[in-house]
Parts: structure tokens; sequence; C-alpha cells
């Protein structure tokens, strides 16, 4: 028996290993059965040179957990240590036995360990831990170290025939939770799922006199072939979508599936999956898995694949990526920008493959696939160059064009007279119905833009595509929405339209802004419209999807346009009765404004020769009064024509009616206005 220090300077090592050395403790497991896996594959790669010349034999690795002594015993038919191997691997802690293996045979055939701690991670949840191993080489004998987790271990013969090496960890009082089976099922499954030899854990079970019976077949828990390790070439879409239900048992069918098979400038393998995402960008929970050779690392691969392509799922597996570094080093290592960068071509390529290959099945993914590229085509710019070609407009009729199609599509017919080219669209195709209508019957094409990024794609588009205007459907009366040339005189008069003014607003709806405008529309239009600006309304839109600084205008209230067309024959029909009913009451006010503007105008001539300075105090007290016994004319005036207004049925009625095509026109509103209707036919 000898007795030794384990080779570190510190006194006592493992009240840090235990706290310090990885967060998660669980990982424990992994570490150690990924060393059985790399004893077993030496074993494997030293027979193909013929250093090993014995039987293999089986080579499966078994887990036993005994629940009493609490105990998890981990025994492969690998390679095992001699004497002189324990010293220099086991007891010199970060001496990592399998750098000097792979740099000396130049082979990485499958070999995980590279880190030189993994074992000692056993000691975050055991109070002793045993080795007891034979290896392969010729004479060699049984052997058992022993340590307590005191810097202190203890190396004697041991009894085991065969070759190979069992680890017997005791589990400590504080991480009993691992002494569980269910436990231990859930850590396999998590970690071990695809490693590359075959892993027994317990017995395959039968169905036997109403119970579950041991049989004696091993229980094998992973897969050591996983179908990212095949050959693309050898697989079927089946096979891919099999698959992905392997990996997320409560997903929907994905839409596509991408084969990631790299091996120079790094090694890199992996599939990845369009997955069917609801409605909103709801939080994922179905993560991209990252392994190394096939043993489960993290779900969280933020840093190593493109942030828009996190949404996505499915596996990558790399020995390229450094697993032992912080976050923040690994945006800044080139491997990984090279591999970050080489997922982002792939997924466009294969995008782009599809897009070109079988055009029907793109498009009725579309829908899906939309809010994956325009996330991309919003946050990389690499992206976007690829992207451009295949992404697709849909407009209200449900048809599909590229951009370049669309720009085709539109430029006989939605070209402005400054050469913009107009890029209808709408957000909600049921409220914005009768402008969608307009715009159709004008021969103008609308497109759907209804998504959560659609807000901030637009602008991209403006940025992208030379002379083009993205115009929302609603946002002005469809003779301007694509202004052609300048119109004729309207029929209704300055003086007309200012007395219009109160006559109409105040029926607008309270509470939100509405201000009354006059336009030059056609006497076939609508008597009134309700528009909001394009431009007020994208701030807002913006505001409230976080777009930063926005908030002022997030917070401004909805504010609307009540466009009054100074043409049609209902508008003219208002003002008459307007003027006739209020003919006496107009003729007074107007008499008495007269004069008072007469004498202002006269006042402020006076006063424009001199300089500001020179104009005494008592001469702008003047003004000063005579514009607020004009205002109050005015206000009059307003007031008047306002109180007319109310009751103006006809004037109501085309208000309700704009209103009630913008869904703005409700409950009680709605009922006046069916009855008013009902009473105006009958009339
Ligand atoms: N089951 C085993 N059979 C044979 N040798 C083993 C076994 N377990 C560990 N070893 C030896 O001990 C060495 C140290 O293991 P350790 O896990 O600490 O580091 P590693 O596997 O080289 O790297 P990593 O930290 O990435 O796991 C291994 O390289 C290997 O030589």
């Amino acid at each position: 028996m000898a007795n030794g220090k384990i080779g570190v300077t510190t006194e006592n090592i493992f009240p840090i290993i235990k706290k310090f050395l990885y967060s998660d403790h669980e990982i424990f497991l992994r570490e150690v059965i990924s060393n059985a896996v790399d004893a077993t594959q030496k074993l494997k790669a030293l027979a193909s040179v013929n250093e090993f010349t014995g039987e293999l034999g089986d080579l499966t690795i078994r887990i036993a957990l005994d629940e009493t002594a609490k105990t998890i015993t981990i025994s492969d038919s690998g390679i095992g240590m001699t004497e002189e191997e324990i010293e220099k691997y086991i007891n010199q802690i970060a001496f990592s036995g399998a750098e000097e293996f792979m740099a000396k045979y130049k082979t990485d055939n499958g070999i995980i360990g590279h880190f030189g701690l993994g074992f000692y991670s056993a000691f975050m949840v055991s109070k002793k831990v045993e080795i007891v191993t034979h290896s392969f080489k010729e004479g060699a004998t049984a052997l058992r170290w022993s340590c307590d987790g005191s810097p202190d271990y203890t190396i004697e013969p041991a009894e085991r025939e065969a070759r190979g090496t069992d680890i017997i960890l005791h589990i400590d009082d504080d991480s009993i939770e691992f002494a569980e089976k269910t436990r231990i099922e859930g850590l396999l499954k998590k970690y071990c799922r695809y490693l590359t030899i075959p892993i027994a854990f317990g017995k395959e079970q039968d169905w036997k006199d109403g119970k579950y019976e041991d049989t004696d077949k091993d229980q094998i828990i992973n897969n050591p072939n996983p179908i990212w390790s095949l050959k693309p070439a050898d697989l079927k879409e089946e096979d891919y979508m099999e698959f992905y239900h392997e990996l997320y048992p409560m997903a929907e069918d994905a839409l596509f599936s991408i084969h990631l098979n790299v091996d120079y400038p790094f090694n890199l393998t992996g599939i990845l999956y369009f997955p069917k995402l609801k409605n909103n960008l709801e939080v994922q929970k179905n993560r991209i898995q990252l392994y190394c050779r096939q043993v489960y690392v993290t779900d969280n691969v933020e840093g190593i694949v493109p942030e828009f392509l996190t949404l996505l799922h499915g596996v990558i597996d790399s020995p390229d990526i450094p697993l032992n570094v912080s976050r923040s080093y690994l945006q800044s290592d080139s491997n990984v920008k090279k591999i970050s960068s080489h997922i982002t071509k792939k997924v466009a390529d294969r995008l782009q493959e599809i897009f070109k290959n079988d055009r029907p099945q793109f498009e009725q993914k579309w829908d899906d696939l939309k809010i994956f590229m325009e996330y991309g085509m919003l946050s990389d710019e690499k992206f976007y160059e690829r992207a451009e070609k295949f992404f697709l407009f849909k407009n209200t009729d449900g048809k599909y064009f590229t951009i370049e199609e669309y720009a085709t599509l539109i430029k006989p017919t939605q070209e402005d007279k400054n050469k913009k080219l107009v890029y209808l669209y709408t957000t909600n195709r049921e409220q914005q119905f009768t402008y969608i209508e307009k715009a159709q019957n004008k021969g103008y094409d609308v497109l759907m833009m209804d998504g959560q990024l659609d807000a901030h794609f637009v602008n991209q588009m403006e940025s992208k595509l030379p002379d083009a205007r993205f115009v929302r459907v609603d946002s002005d009366v469809v003779e301007r929405l694509i202004p052609k040339e300048d119109l004729a005189e309207t029929k209704l008069t300055k003086e007309q339209q200012e007395e219009l003014r109160p006559v109409f607003v105040c029926h607008a709806p309270e509470k939100t802004n509405f201000t009354v405008m006059f336009e030059n529309l056609s006497e076939t239009d609508a008597p009134v419209l309700i528009t909001q600006s394009e431009f007020m309304r994208r701030m807002k839109d913006m505001a409230q999807m976080g777009g930063g600084g926005m908030n002022f205008y997030g917070e401004l209230p909805d504010s609307y346009n009540l466009v009054v067309n100074a043409n049609h024959p209902l508008v003219l029909k208002v003002i008459g009765e307007t003027e006739t009913a209020m003919k006496a009451d107009l003729d007074k006010v107007n008499g008495e404004i007269a004069p008072v503007e007469a004498s202002l105008n006269e006042v402020k001539d006076a006063q424009k020769s001199l300089k500001p300075d020179d104009i005494s105090q008592a001469d702008k007290d003047k003004v000063a009064e005579i514009e607020k016994q004009l205002s109050t004319l005015k206000d009059k005036k307003t007031a008047m024509l306002s109180a007319f207004g109310k009751k103006n049925q006809l004037a109501k009625q085309i208000v309700d009616l704009a209103l009630l095509a913008n869904n703005m026109l409700n409950g009680e509103a709605l009922a006046k206005f069916v009855k008013r209707s009902v009473e105006m036919i009958k009339k």
C-alpha cells in the first residue's frame, strides 16, 4: 500500500472544487461518464493501430446505483490505468491525460476531455471516491485508489480480473439527492443521451404477473449514432422529423430542417429546425442544445449562434467551441465568430434552396417563416443580403411576391408624381377594410403587414429600397395616398369650409383628438373619411414595440383627421342647410365681425412702419383689446354653428358613417345611427 499527497500546493483544494469548480453540481456524472467513454475510445483507437491486439469484447459502460450504501459506480472496459498513470493523471490535478494522448496519437477519435479537471468534479457530491482499475497493458495488475476529499490518498492492490475501470462515488450527505434512481435517470437523459459508447443503467423491464420485473437485458439509455453524426445523403426528411420529436416530444412538426456538416476550418455538425412559432414571440422552452462530441453541454447557445437564430430548435455539436470560458470571451473568440457566420450562411442557403426548388412549399410555410426572416434581416446585415432574394411580400389576396417581383407589379400604377414607388399596406385587414377596398378599386395593390416586427421592417425596407415609400392604406384619402398631380378647385369656398368646421367637429367622439380637414376629393368618394397620419402612427407603434427613446410618442393620445370631401353633394347640402337655417344669425355676427376686423387691420397697418420698440404701450394695449374682441365674436360664431351642427341630422349621419367604416362607432351611438338611417330612408 502506498500513501501520498495529491500534487497541488494548496493545503486543501477540495472545498474550492466543491464550491466553485462548476456552478452546476449535477455535471459530475457527465464528467465521470465522459472519462469512461474516453477510456473506451482510446482502446478502440489503439486497436485500430494494432497497439492493442486483444479482444475488445462488450464495451458497454455500466452505471450502478446502490441506494442503501449511497454509492454510484461507473464501470467501463476501457484502457484502465497503471500505477504510474494514476500518479500522473489522477494525482496531478489539472494534468490532463486526454491532451497528452491526443498529442501523441494525433487522433481525436471521439475523445472528449480536455480541461483536466473533470474527474475531480466527483468531489462536488462525494465524501469519498474510489478508483478500481486494471490497465490493458501486459503484466498490469488491478489497483484501488481511494481519497476522502483531503489531499491525502491511498493506493493498494485490488481484485479486478477484467480490463477497465470502476469509479465508485460515495455520495455525500448534503448531496443525497444524487443517490436516487429518478435523479440519475434524469441526468443520464440530459447529459448522456447521445454518448458514443452504449451506456447501461438498470435492466429492461417486462410486465409479468401484474407488475414490472427486471429482465436480464441491460437498459441502454443512449443512442450512440444520433442522426446529426450521420451523412445527410443517408437521411430522409422523415428521419429529421422523427429526431425532432425525439428532442422535443411536445412540439408540433417543424417547418424545415437544416443539416450542418463542416470540417474546415472548424468542426461542426448539427441539425437546426425552423419551428412553428405561435402567433407571438413566445419565450422559447425548446432551445438549441449544444454538444461537444455528443456530450451535452448546455442549451444556452447565446454568443455561439447569431441572436436571431436562437429562436430555432435543434442541436449543434462542435469540439471547437471553448466550453470552459465565459460568455463574453466567447463572443470575441475568432472560431466562435466563424461558426456563427457559417451557421447564418447555411440557414440562408437552405432557405434559398427550398425557395428555388419548391416555391409552393416555401409559400405555404411562409407565414410561419416570416418572423425569422424579418428578425434576421433586421438584426444581421449579412443575412439581409442573402435573404432579400427570397423574402416574400404577401398581399391582401394572399398572393406572394419577391421584393423584385412586387416592385415590377406595382410600378405601372403606384408611382407618385415624384417617381417614388408607393407600397400600400395594411396592419389589420378587418379594421382597414374600407380603405383596402377603395385602394383596390383604384387599381392599387395592398400588402399585409400585420406581424409583430412589421413596423420595424417597413422602416428598414424604406431605407433599403431606393425610391420606395411605405404608406398605410388608411393614412390618407385614396386620392392622396399616391399623389399623381395637383387637383382642380374645390366646390366649397374657404369661408364655407370655415363655417362647416364646427358643424362637423361637434360629431366627432370625445376623448380622441380630431382635426377637421377639407380635401379636394371626387364627388363619388365618401363625404367624410377618417385617417391617421402615417408618421404619427408609426412613431406610436414603434414606441409600443419598445424602440428606445420614443416613449414620448407612445404617451400622446391617438389623433385622427376627419377629412371632409369638399366636393361631395351631401357636404354641399349641409352647407346649404347651414346657410339657410343660420342666415339671419350669420349675417348678424358677420356684421359684427367685419368692422372689428377692419379696425384691427387699420391699427396694424399704421404700426407696420414702426419698429417694435417705437410702438407705445397704449397702442399695444389697443391691439390686444381689439384682438380679444374679435376672438370673442369668432368664438360666438363657432358656438352658434356648433349648436346648429349638433342638431343637423345630415352632418351627424355623414360623420357617423365614417366612424362606422373605421370601427369607431359602437354601442349606443351605433344603435342611434341605425335608427336615424331608417328614419331618413322612410323620408
Ligand atoms: N475511467 C477512466 N479510465 C481510464 N483513465 C481515466 C478514467 N478516468 C480518468 N482517467 C484518466 O484521468 C485523466 C484525468 O481525467 P479528468 O477528467 O480529470 O481530465 P480529462 O478527462 O483529461 O479532461 P476533462 O476535464 O475535460 O474531463 C484522464 O485524462 C485519463 O487519463
